[in-house]
């Protein structure tokens, strides 16, 4: 497809959030991911005649407006004659939660994938999330289920929320499918003013999803003659032990837990070290060492000598008629002729040798991957890994109507 394909086709997408649906043209108006870094991506939206300022260089929006989706663009750096260079990304539920304002602890994409495949979640599912925090995992939700009924009792957050979806289009009022409700639902349980919820899996990220669960036995709040499965997200093993005590009080039924601990492996090339190299580089060390111990003994020298010079100048001054005095200071000065020598000498100190390439770290750098050196392929663990580890406990149970009439109902 051409350019212009490509742009004519977007255009038929341009009113839908790119959460919702595909496109291949940066649009303007459109939410797009700057891809500056591996840790570093911003959301912004486009609009002709602003900037998006990095430390690489400024790049004008009207240079990422009509390219497609995933283009590398480039800009001359402010200083040094180079480029810096960004990649534009459509936005997607894990992207976003690699981006998003934090306002709350959130759920990442390890935990987010396996807690959907565990909740069995399509897009016949309705799920209730409690709470909506940052809305990281509402996004994830809101891409898989048919319906996201999600609540959450801070106000101002519950507000930003609400606003971040309905600029990405997930708003049930926009034809999404997703509503949000102002809600303790620890205290007020999840019944909705105009209908039933009739959820088909639950997700709990509260303090006390203790206090939570009880209200799960409301009618109309499960899907009844269905299996029903909740996950409570909790990072202390107190709060995992209440919520069991409370899942197996209210009828929920093969109850476990599980906790991820999602880390990458990262492939790369390492220099093969051998024993060669190890002696060389200690040679290398010791020669450096010694040369830099010589060169401070010269210089601690010069600096006594001009000391004692400077004493015996004032000695000269102060006791210029005594004799025996005199005597003592031709031997300094004597020695003063001695002492210039050899600050000439310490003058011509000996040059510190460069440092050779060090294959231990030291030295200067060798690019990866460098044909005059042995390679072997190597993988490495992330050093610092994105996941807010807590623990996963899973249960089901299938809507018991007798449940209805029990004094935790609403
Ligand atoms: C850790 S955050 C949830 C993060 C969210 N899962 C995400 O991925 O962004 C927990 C949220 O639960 C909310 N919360 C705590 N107790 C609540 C309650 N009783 N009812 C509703 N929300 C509650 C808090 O205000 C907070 O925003």
């Amino acid at each position: 497809m051409t350019t212009e394909a490509l742009h004519s086709a977007s255009t038929d997408l341009a009113s839908k959030s790119t959460f919702q649906s595909y496109k291949d043209i940066v649009q303007e108006n459109d939410l797009v991911l700057i891809w500056i870094s591996r840790d570093h991506i911003k959301p912004v939206v486009m609009k002709h005649g602003e900037n998006f300022n990095t430390r690489y260089g400024t790049f004008p929006h009207t240079s990422i407006i009509g390219k497609p989706y995933g283009s590398q663009i480039a800009t001359r750096t402010a200083k040094a004659n180079k480029f810096g260079f960004i990649h534009v990304l459509q936005p997607t539920a894990e992207l976003w939660t690699l981006s998003l304002p934090h306002r709350t602890q959130i759920v990442y994409t390890y935990d987010s994938s396996y807690i959907m495949n565990r909740l069995r979640l399509g897009p016949n599912s309705t799920i209730i999330e409690a709470g909506t925090g940052s809305g990281s995992l509402s996004h994830q939700l809101a891409r898989t289920c048919g319906k996201v009924l999600t609540y959450e009792f801070h106000e101002v957050r519950c507000e930003q929320a609400k606003q971040e979806f309905k600029e990405h289009g997930l708003l049930e009022e926009d034809n999404g499918n997703l509503v949000i409700t102002h809600r303790d639902v620890c205290n007020e349980g999840f019944k909705l003013n105009d209908r039933d919820c009739e959820a088909s899996a639950v997700f709990l990220d509260l303090p006390a999803p203790w206090d939570a669960i009880p209200h799960l036995n409301t009618q109309g709040i499960l899907k009844k003659n269905e299996k029903v499965s909740v996950c409570c997200f909790s990072p202390c093993f107190e709060q995992v032990d209440k919520t069991l005590k409370a899942l197996k009080e209210n009828g929920w039924q093969e109850i476990e837990m599980v906790e991820i601990q999602g880390k990458n492996f990262e492939s790369r090339r390492q220099m093969v070290r051998t024993l060669d190299d190890a002696i060389n580089i200690l040679k290398d060390q010791k020669e450096r060492k010694d040369a830099g111990i010589e060169k401070r003994n010269k210089m601690n020298k010069k600096i006594l000598t001009e000391a004692a010079k400077n004493s015996k100048t004032e000695n000269q001054t102060e006791n210029s008629a005594t004799t025996s005095k005199d005597e003592t200071k031709a031997e300094v000065e004597g020695s003063g002729t001695e002492a210039d020598k050899q600050t000439d000498a310490t003058e011509q100190s000996p040059q510190l040798k460069k440092p050779k390439f060090n294959p231990f770290g030291k030295g200067f750098k060798v690019k990866e991957g460098d044909l005059n050196y042995n390679w072997i392929q190597v993988s490495k663990m992330e050093s610092e890994i994105k996941s807010h580890t807590s623990y996963l406990t899973f249960a089901s149970k299938i809507y018991d109507m007798k449940r209805e009439t029990e004094p935790n109902d609403q």
